[in-house]
């Protein structure tokens, strides 16, 4: 009797097994995108089936198992048959509309083997093309994602769609496993992210940046002098440059050295970040049920990872915050943006806990969100003047024209300096430093040139296709400042970078904008007015060709194989 129950649970669980197998099999030969002749190779799930799985389950289901675990293995064998039949079915759903084209991908797993990992937006200009269209659709297990790589689409959508398409994506990783849900450039399009970006708007905006000359002058001066004594080092300084200021903005706090405590808070905090926000990085955040799975179970590290991850970001927003307390209850707390807010909304030593939550949010987002990009913009305009010291010299002799050797350019001689301006502006357009922005969500079904934008998509722009698009930016590829200079450049003027998605696009653009712009042109115009950048020479005195590479990732970083683009030219001067 028990020999019979045995090898029935026996037959069913191998029964229920090949079933699977032959479901999983023929749902990819129906997707698959295969040539007529080509014989049909197997994904990653099959191989691991008949590799692994079904020698293990050939162990198991000897006549020899217990009948009860055989049976309940051949009902969960059966269980997941109809949910991959479901799926498949729910995906294959006749649509009455037309999504926008992008490679076919395979029933079930969508485009998960697709999704590139490196340098993505190469991949998707280049999608782009292949399928003859601007906008690109992709799916991972259901979760759609619409790439759109023209100016048009991006502002069409983005800008004058932007009460549609506003939200951000769920970002389960970052957001509810590494405890960065009080960013608020990953927030929701909510009530409680309009009132983060309100705040911040208010003291961040062009006409209130005057405050922070004399600290952007102050810290342009130190940054000089470093330069002078370490040029090895630039790298480092321009990081406590653009740190110094944000960070005086956010606390009223100094930055005194390169290894400074908050600055090491804040890379800790920020390096998983800046890995996890990477497109497919994370499963979970494809199959949002494994933010279930314990931290213990085999092969969960990305939740082991999340847990520690967080304690740095939780440190991050409050150790800040916290001694800017003490040192405003003790009287020596520094003008800063937290410190102004806490004391206008205290009334009678009282705050109001979500006014206060508000202002430790924004504050402690604003090294996180400043110090990389503001950096690499600076990194990037350092590696276009050691490239091309001809423009570097038209430049130089702008701001000699104007500051006469005497004095360093201060914020007052801007406007008179359009030249220095458009190495900037070139600089974010020749190395874009967020070249695929931060993702939107789309809240509600849309249409687009015929085509269906599905509710709830991911909706990135591909900001560096749109910067080197060539009917915009003709020779996209050549750094030429001349396009960003009135009455110079043959073709007229080329649209500016910071409305063409340097800074985003619509309501979720870079609020740290002028900020940002000011930080780097005060940096930039004090180099040109006291040093030259070119190209290092190694011992034997032969010039090293800087070679033009990026990191990948969210923030785009150049790197360069020079050990100093500078050579000294006179000392730095004290700010006037
Ligand atoms: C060159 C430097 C910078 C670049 C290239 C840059 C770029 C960006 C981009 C592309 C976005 C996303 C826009 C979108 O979703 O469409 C963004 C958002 C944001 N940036 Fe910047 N940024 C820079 C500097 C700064 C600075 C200095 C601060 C703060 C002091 C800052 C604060 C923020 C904040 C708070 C958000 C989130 C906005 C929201 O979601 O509503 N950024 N930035």
């Amino acid at each position: 009797m028990s020999t019979n129950l045995t090898q029935t649970s026996s037959f069913l669980f191998r029964f229920s097994y090949w079933h699977l197998i032959l479901v999983i099999t023929a749902l990819n030969r129906v997707g698959r995108p295969h040539k007529k002749h080509q014989p049909i190779t197997f994904p990653i799930l099959d191989c691991i089936f008949f590799k692994h799985i079904n020698p293990a389950f050939d162990e198991v289901c000897r006549p020899t198992s217990i009948p009860i675990l055989t049976m309940v293995s051949s009902a969960t064998l059966y269980s997941l048959c109809t949910l991959a039949v479901c799926i498949y079915l729910w995906q294959r759903r006749p649509r009455t509309s037309r999504l926008p084209p992008g490679p076919k991908g395979y029933p079930l797993f969508g485009n998960v083997w697709d999704i590139p990992h490196d340098h993505s937006w190469l991949t998707y200009a280049k999608w782009a093309k292949k399928y003859n269209s601007d906008v690109i659709h992709l799916n991972v297990f259901g979760a759609e994602t619409i790439v759109l790589n023209s100016l048009k689409a991006a502002t069409e959508l983005l800008d004058k769609r932007s009460s549609n398409y506003s939200d951000r994506p769920r970002m389960i990783m970052a957001n509810e496993l590494m405890g960065w849900e009080w960013d608020f450039a990953h927030m929701p399009y909510t009530d409680r992210w309009r009132r983060h970006r309100r705040s911040f708007h208010q003291y961040f905006q062009p006409r209130n940046l005057s405050a922070y000359y004399p600290v952007q002058r102050k810290v342009t001066v130190t940054f000089l002098e470093q330069i002078l004594q370490t040029p090895e080092h630039f790298s480092a300084h321009i990081r406590q440059h653009v740190g110094s200021i944000v960070l005086r903005a956010a606390y009223g706090y100094e930055v005194k050295t390169e290894d400074d405590f908050y600055i090491d808070l804040a890379h800790k905090a920020m390096q998983p970040l800046l890995l996890v926000v990477h497109a497919g990085a994370n499963m979970v955040d494809f199959i949002p049920a494994l933010k279930h799975i314990p931290a213990w179970f085999p092969g969960a590290t990305f939740k082991k990872n999340a847990e520690i991850w967080a304690r740095d970001t939780l440190k991050l927003r409050d150790i800040p915050f916290e001694n800017l307390k003490k040192a405003i209850a003790e009287g020596t707390a520094e003008q800063s943006y937290a410190c102004d807010n806490l004391e206008k909304l205290t009334v009678d030593g009282v705050i109001d806990p979500a006014e206060e939550e508000i202002i430790r949010n924004c504050a402690g987002i604003m090294y996180l969100a400043g110090s990389d990009t503001s950096a690499s913009l600076v990194h990037s305009w350092l590696l276009a003047m050691a490239h091309y010291p001809e423009i570097q010299r038209k430049a130089q002799e702008e701001i000699d024209s104007i500051v006469e050797n005497s004095r360093l350019p201060d914020f007052n001689d801007r406007s008179s300096l359009p030249y220095v301006e458009a190495t900037l502006l070139e600089t974010l357009r020749w190395a874009p430093i967020t070249p695929l922005a931060l993702p939107h969500r789309v809240m509600q079904e849309d249409e687009y040139e015929g085509y269906t934008i599905p509710a709830g998509a991911t909706v990135t722009p591909n900001v560096w296709a749109i910067l080197h698009c060539e009917e915009y930016y003709p020779e996209p590829f050549k750094f030429n400042p001349d396009r960003f200079v009135k009455g110079v450049n043959k073709g007229g003027l080329q649209p500016d970078p910071i409305s063409t998605g340097a800074f985003g696009f619509g309501r979720r653009t870079c609020p740290g904008r002028y900020l940002a712009l000011n930080s780097a042109w005060i940096a930039v115009a004090s180099i040109l007015s006291t040093y030259n950048v070119s190209k290092a020479i190694d011992n034997e005195g032969n010039v090293i060709e800087p070679l033009i590479e990026y990191e990948d990732g969210l923030v785009r970083y150049a790197y360069y194989t020079i050990s100093s683009p500078f050579k000294s030219a006179h000392l730095p001067q004290k700010p006037p």
